[in-house]
């Protein structure tokens, strides 16, 4: 039962376990908690005022990301320019309501008087007309000042978010923030402006806003200040528009503050599941050639019907939620008090008939200019409540780059010296004082348990066993990408953990099972293999014959420089190639392609061998190349799961006969004759090592290795 489940009571966190804190609620098949108003946010406000503490927490990160905007070239004073543009604009309503109220006044002279004074007319229609063009003007300026602010800005951010999550070995660093452009959790498409120019210009707009605020009621006082009851006509106006805002927004009611929504009902993750398969393009081969239409539909049906209406119960409370909060006792006095300033009027011109205490014109400008300033007014408080999770975007940002990596660096230099890798590193996985368990950060079972063996150097050593017995997290472990519960790994005597990260990771070469192709040309995915010789296009030749690879390369159209991904995509006019226009001319894209040398935007297709062959040649490039003295320890992760017998057995053959003395640990099924060479043969189950010794002492145990081998040959008599 989740609520038996220790609760936290860490500050803002949400768990929904703490039943003090949080109330639980099922919606259809949804099971939603919501966390119980808290104190502040049960006070009229408190919420308001919870959130402008948190402002204050992030300030830190505006004054920095202030600093470093004026540290890119040509920002200074270009965010000079348009904080000065932005603050002219704002003096510009101020101008034009005194000209308004100018001809405000003409016309209350025409009416009473049935005289005009065409000079001044003609000159505050004139200056009016200004107004409007200057303020168009620096709107188009400022427009340009931002786009050159943009793009620099977003560069800078870019490349610092580049910088950390290449540094980063956290996968929390690298889903957020989703890009310098935009942070927060779900990506936001790069046209969005960047999070620190969002907060920047916020800024600014406050600063905007308030001059414009002032300057407006510097201009109303002026117009009040010779009218009787001016003062008492704008206070109503603005009390009718307060009142609005307080019921619309609920700025005074306490609210739920976070909520969270699971599910785990079966038959809606079936839906959504089918829904998965029938939107992802990986899986139509799959459905075709399995004929699995029609079952998928009834699947489909099925589910939908066993859940009936149930889903539509949450959407039901999400709209409930959003019309509960707008539902304020605010809003049945808001429409009413509308019409109060008309009210008030009316009573004051009966009163006395002869002497109206506002005069008309000044009674249109009081209600336009309250409206406009109350308004500004609001959208200021309005923003600086989103500002709050702004400056949450903006510190995350900066957060990002200090993240910590989990495996702490170590501070010893390895190897001392390079007739120690070219002689291959002794690797131990401790056997004397405690032994490698090892269990996977959140897993319950050991992925590693009680594991020890020592290789002396320049030995083979090959570890086989049933899947998931543990045979790819020892190389994981060597490498450092985790570390263990329990034990110590020692390389040529040294704890691993005691060595400085990049030398041990530089001293290693690894392929993983799991190999991944980057979307990047295929030279470039081969030379990343050592960077340090990444410009050497005969080393990269030479990796890519040596792992099998040359010669497939070599047929491609674009050779060395084709792209397995293109990370660019062609982009064409809105209309779908194929489609008749209105006037029956047929879309066709293909001689634009030509003319522009456009490559197709497809990925170049590889058969699963081939792109293994492509992530042995990477390992080449680093490791068995004979003159490179930097690696002295190979581990190879079944390199030849995807490769057919031919190019399985070459490839063996090739890496024994390349290795020199370097030590190589393989963590094979197919091993094929691999054991027959190995100094030291580790049979894996369950987590553990159950045999280990040599491929003639194993046969004699005739115990499990015995038996798979046996199993292995039989196939072939
Ligand atoms: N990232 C992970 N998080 C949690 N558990 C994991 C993770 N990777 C592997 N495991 C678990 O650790 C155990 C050992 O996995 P490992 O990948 O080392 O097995 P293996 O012997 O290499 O298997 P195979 O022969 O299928 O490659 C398995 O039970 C697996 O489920």
């Amino acid at each position: 039962m989740i609520f038996n489940k220790p609760t936290s009571s860490k500050k803002g966190t949400f768990d929904p376990h703490d039943r003090a804190r949080v109330k639980h609620t099922r919606y259809g098949v949804w099971d939603v908690y919501e966390e119980k108003s808290s104190f502040a946010s049960a006070v009229p406000g408190g919420s308001t005022f919870e959130k402008y503490a948190e402002v204050v927490q992030c300030m830190p990160y505006v004054w920095r990301t202030i600093k470093d905007i004026f540290s890119i070239p040509a920002c200074s004073i270009l965010l000079v320019i348009f904080f000065v543009m932005e603050l002219t604009k704002a003096v510009v309503p101020a101008l034009a309501l005194w000209y308004q109220g100018q001809l405000l006044e003409i016309m209350q002279i025409a009416i009473d008087t049935r005289t005009v004074d065409k000079d001044r007319l003609l000159h505050i229609c004139t200056a009016r007309i200004a107004c409007t063009i200057a303020s168009r003007l620096l709107s188009t300026l400022n427009a340009r000042v931002e786009h050159s602010l943009l793009w620099r800005i977003r560069k800078f951010y870019d490349a610092h978010l580049f910088r950390a999550r290449a540094r980063s070995t956290s996968r929390r660093s690298r889903r957020r923030p989703s890009s310098a452009s935009s942070t927060t959790s779900r990506s936001r498409p790069r046209s969005c402006p960047p999070v620190p120019w969002e907060t920047l210009n916020m800024i600014i707009g406050f600063v905007r806003a308030g001059m414009q605020a002032s300057t407006q009621v510097f201009v109303l006082a002026q117009a009040l200040s010779t009218q009787r009851d001016g003062w008492l006509l704008a206070a109503l106006t603005m009390s009718a528009k307060t009142f609005h805002w307080l019921a619309d927004t609920g700025l005074l009611k306490g609210r739920a503050q976070a909520w969270a929504a699971t599910t785990t009902n079966p038959a809606y993750l079936k839906i959504h599941g089918w829904l998965r398969v029938m939107n992802n393009p990986v899986h139509r081969k799959e459905i075709v050639a399995g004929n699995l239409a029609e079952f998928a539909v009834s699947e489909y049906e099925t589910a939908s019907q066993s859940v009936g209406d149930a889903d539509s119960a949450f959407r039901q409370w999400q709209l409930f939620g959003s019309v509960r909060n707008r539902f304020s006792i605010w809003s049945l006095f808001r429409d009413s008090l509308d019409e109060l300033p008309q009210i008030f009027f009316t009573l004051r011109a009966v009163q006395y008939p002869a002497n109206m205490p506002v005069s008309l014109a000044s009674l249109q400008m009081v209600q336009e200019t309250t409206r406009t300033f109350t308004y500004n007014m609001f959208e200021l408080i309005h923003s600086t409540q989103s500002f709050a999770s702004q400056l949450e975007q903006l510190r995350k940002l900066y957060e990002v780059a200090h993240v910590p990596n989990k495996v702490a660096d170590g501070t010893v230099s390895f190897p001392e010296d390079s007739a120690q890798v070219r002689s291959g590193f002794a690797l131990e996985f401790r056997y004397q004082i405690m032994n490698v368990s090892f269990k996977y950060p959140g897993a319950e079972n050991y992925a590693l348990k009680n594991i020890s063996f020592r290789l002396l150097p320049g030995q083979l050593c090959v570890i086989v066993g049933a899947n998931g017995s543990g045979k790819s997290t020892i190389l994981k472990l060597i490498v450092r990408l985790y570390d263990p519960e329990e034990g110590q790994i020692l390389l040529d005597g040294h704890d691993i953990r005691t060595l400085k990260l990049r030398d041990l990771r530089q001293a290693i070469s690894v392929l993983f099972q799991d190999y991944t192709h980057f979307p990047l040309s295929i030279r470039d995915n081969i030379a990343i293999g050592d960077p340090s010789a990444a410009d050497n296009d005969e080393h990269v030749r030479r990796a890519a014959r040596l792992g099998g690879a040359e010669g497939f390369i070599e047929k491609l159209p674009d050779g060395f420089d084709t792209y397995l991904d293109r990370p660019v995509r062609d982009l064409y006019a809105g209309m779908p190639e194929g489609t008749t226009t209105l006037f029956g001319r047929k879309v066709d894209y293909s001689a634009l392609r030509l003319a522009g040398g456009m490559k197709p935007s497809e990925t170049s297709a590889l058969s699963g061998g081939q792109m293994q062959r492509l992530a042995v040649a990477r390992t080449f490039m680093r490791s068995v190349v004979p003159e490179d003295p930097k690696v002295g320890l190979l581990l190879f992760d079944e390199p030849s799961a995807s490769l057919d017998p031919v190019a399985e057995h070459d490839l063996f053959n090739r890496l024994r006969e390349l290795r020199g003395n370097k030590t190589m640990l393989f963590s094979s099924h197919r091993f094929g004759n691999l054991t027959r060479h190995a100094d030291l043969i580790l049979y894996m189950n369950e987590s553990v090592i159950v045999e280990s010794g040599t491929h003639e002492q194993l046969l004699k145990e005739d115990g499990g290795y015995a038996n798979i081998w046996n199993l292995q040959a039989q196939a072939f008599l």
